[in-house]
């Protein structure tokens, strides 16, 4: 960076953090704000006299936010850690600030919205304000009602004001999203934009529920002098107690309750559990929040100008990052539910490539208003499978298309019920069986002229054919019996029959559908092999000498004909050819000393001899290539690609996040390349 970047970048953050306080409407997820914060904070670091006043660090909301109703104490934001050595660090140094070791702290989830203050007069709310720049923030007090959690009347007629945080739980957001597209509004990219664009926004149509969280309680100036003595003096942890006690919502109603922890240990174990259960939340959290929970201990450690020092936020992983929506399918399940999934940009969350994302059902793109082409949040926690969560209708440059709905299945072409939520093949269980059988009958595998998708739907409909070999069992009374059967077209159609039986081996195999071969493929397989008893005989290395099938495809293929064995057993009893003609079966593969056999094809290329292991993400050139992509390639350059690292790997190509094989790699001595070494190193290869 230098200080042009540095200018520019301090623009983009501001504008951004703006953006994002005042109606939730930021172009840039949180990880690229933060990697954008953290370099600015960089460069301030080296260049201490050149940090321009608007910076953004150090400051409440980034100093992107003004308030005009004061506070009676500052609202802050925290300080982060990012790791178990960071917290202990941090627990140290605030032992020495304080003159002793910290016994008990509050460990609670660090809720992902706004933060508000409430203030209750004798026990009526009044006024919410939210944070502001920290010392004066922004009169809200419209929303009241809105809020789930924070009630009109308290359980006791006190003078109190009340801190948490406002957000949209899961269901909230869903609602939220779908009154504002009904209202010819834009949708909000996620729960957290949409808490911060509902509660600012003034006289609208409709309302949008909330839900408020209590984490915080202080006396007000009217507050008895009593109960004010005692919030001075109350633990946070009972601080907590005494606010669900008045009747607000607080996270001890949640999965994750707020909890003390005598030590670093248990703090740890605790932000652990949360971590593990986040992906389960009905509510968006994005780390833990510890606090010195004795008030003694926190009137000791004091508050900077940006955060209080007895409270840190341990961060989690970012689990929702901005790219584009580039296509949705539609894939039929095996009950014949038809699924839409997006197909995306991808994208890195939490160290996971993402290229898909479910959409749920038909009903949630047309509620979210998608697009094609538009940016949308996608959502990814833990093994979770990855959603879309909404667009982020702000960045569209009006180019984006409709998503177009299927009419018939993708898979069999019959009619779909749209009756419910979930739409489904008409053929339902027997989607998959129409829909392979008509795959064999087609042009391409075995030619069945007559065959098309509404005969064999009858066929399947009058349990005539359970799979493709009963269609060579078909008899002529059979055929007749049907609707719309005349004797020509029955004799037609057994004739057809019989002469699939003499299509080739690779045909066969085609007809068979198994994932990854294709046309060309199962001709490439067939006269690889010559007869199907070769092709069944192989194992993943053999099916590897097959030009085009990597260690990828090669266990999946021999998986899945395994599988298919009484499939294929029956139709060879049927007759059916299963030889390639003018094809020789392969020698037996040459094998080095320790088993591994040598390529096919003698290759030349940069890779020839070398096997090869790909880990961590890619990066310029390689960035937008899957890992079967990346092994793909090194075929192509003649080399061999491996999933793990041993003593036969020549070479690791080890991006961003590389963990154990790049360790095993540097253990054995292995030569390393960075992506884009690795990139200039097959240059002639790429594309
Ligand atoms: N995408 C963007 O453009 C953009 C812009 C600005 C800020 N941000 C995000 O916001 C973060 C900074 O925001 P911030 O200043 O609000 O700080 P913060 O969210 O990192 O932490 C402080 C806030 O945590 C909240 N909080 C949640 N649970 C709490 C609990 N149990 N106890 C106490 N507080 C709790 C409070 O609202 C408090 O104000 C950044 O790290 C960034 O990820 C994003
Ligand atoms: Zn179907």
């Amino acid at each position: 960076m230098d200080s042009a970047a540095y200018a520019q970048a301090v623009e983009t953050v501001v504008k951004a953090a703006a953006a994002y306080y005042a109606d939730g409407t930021s172009p840039m997820d949180d990880d690229t704000y933060d990697r954008l914060v953290r370099g600015i904070a960089a460069w301030e670091a080296d260049h201490p006299d050149e940090v321009l006043p608007d910076s953004p660090t150090g400051k409440v909301a980034g100093g992107a936010v003004e308030g005009d109703v004061p506070h009676t104490v500052a609202m802050l934001s925290l300080d982060n850690v990012f790791s178990p050595e960071e917290f202990t660090a941090w627990t140290a140094s605030l032992a020495r600030r304080i003159g002793r070791d910290v016994t008990s702290f509050s460990v609670e989830p660090k809720l992902d919205g706004l933060a508000i203050a409430a203030r209750y007069t004798r026990g009526r709310l009044r006024q919410l304000i939210t944070r502001g720049d920290g010392t004066a923030g922004e009169d809200v007090s419209h929303a009241i009602g809105t809020i789930e959690g924070l009630p009109h009347v308290l359980a006791e007629p006190v003078t109190v004001e009340v801190r948490g945080e406002v957000l949209m739980t899961t269901d909230q957001f869903e609602h939220a999203n779908e009154v504002r597209t009904a209202h010819g509004g834009q949708p909000f990219a996620n729960p957290r934009g949409a808490a911060a664009g509902s509660l600012r926004a003034k006289e609208r149509a409709y309302t949008v529920p909330m839900t408020f969280f209590g984490y915080g309680m202080l006396p007000l100036p009217g507050t008895e002098t009593v109960l004010a003595e005692q919030l001075g003096e109350l633990a946070h942890s009972d601080l907590m107690a005494q606010t669900a006690a008045y009747g607000l919502n607080t996270t001890a109603a949640t999965a994750v309750p707020g909890v003390t922890a005598d030590t670093v240990e248990q703090v740890l174990a605790r932000v652990t559990e949360i971590a593990a259960l986040r992906a389960q939340l009905p509510f968006g959290i994005d780390g833990v929040v510890i606090k010195a929970d004795l008030a003694a201990d926190q009137r000791a450690a004091g508050s900077g100008s940006r955060a209080p020092r007895w409270a840190i936020a341990y961060k989690l992983p970012a689990v929702e990052k901005i790219t584009r929506l580039l296509d949705v399918e539609w894939n039929v399940g095996r009950t014949g539910i038809i699924a839409p999934r997006a197909v995306l940009e991808p994208v890195t969350i939490d160290g996971a490539t993402i290229t898909y994302a479910t959409l749920h059902n038909p009903g949630d793109i047309t509620r979210r208003d998608l697009r094609l082409g538009d940016h949308v949040m996608v959502h990814r926690a833990g093994d979770v499978i990855p959603r879309v969560e909404a667009p982020v209708a702000h960045l569209r440059t009006g180019d984006e298309q409709p998503i177009v709905f299927p009419d018939v299945c993708p898979r069999c072409g019959a009619g779909i019920d749209t009756s419910e939520q979930r739409w489904r093949c008409e053929n339902g269980r027997n989607c998959h069986l129409v829909a392979a059988l008509s795959y064999a009958a087609g042009r391409d595998q075995l030619d069945i002229e007559g065959l098309g998708a509404t005969r064999v739907i009858q066929l399947v409909d009058a349990g005539l054919v359970t799979d493709l070999a009963d269609l060579f069992a078909l008899t002529r009374e059979q055929l007749l019996g049907l609707e719309r059967m005349g004797e020509t077209s029955t004799d037609n159609l057994l004739a057809a029959i019989n002469q699939a039986k003499n299509q080739p081996l690779s045909r066969v195999l085609c007809a068979l559908g198994v994932r990854g071969t294709g046309r060309s493929m199962s001709r490439r397989i067939a006269r690889h092999f010559a007869t199907m008893d070769n092709i069944r005989a192989a194992d993943a290395e053999t099916m590897q000498q097959v030009e085009g099938i990597g260690t990828e495809k090669a266990p999946s293929i021999v998986a899945e004909l395994a599988e298919l064995a009484p499939l294929i057993d029956k139709l060879a009893a049927a007759g059916v050819n299963m030889t390639e003609p003018g094809a020789t079966p392969p020698a037996p593969a040459e094998s080095d000393a320790d088993g591994t056999s040598a390529p096919a094809e003698a290759v030349n290329g940069p890779l020839a001899g070398m096997t090869v292991v790909v880990t961590g993400a890619m990066t310029g050139a390689l960035e937008k290539l899957s890992r079967n992509q990346m092994n793909e390639l090194i075929e192509r350059a003649g080399g061999r690609s491996s999933s793990s690292v041993s003593k036969k790997t020549s070479l690791v190509v080890a991006g961003e996040g590389a963990g154990s094989k790049r360790t095993k790699a540097e253990d054995l001595g292995i030569r390393l390349a960075a992506p884009d070494e690795f990139a200039t190193l097959i240059a002639d290869f790429l594309n």
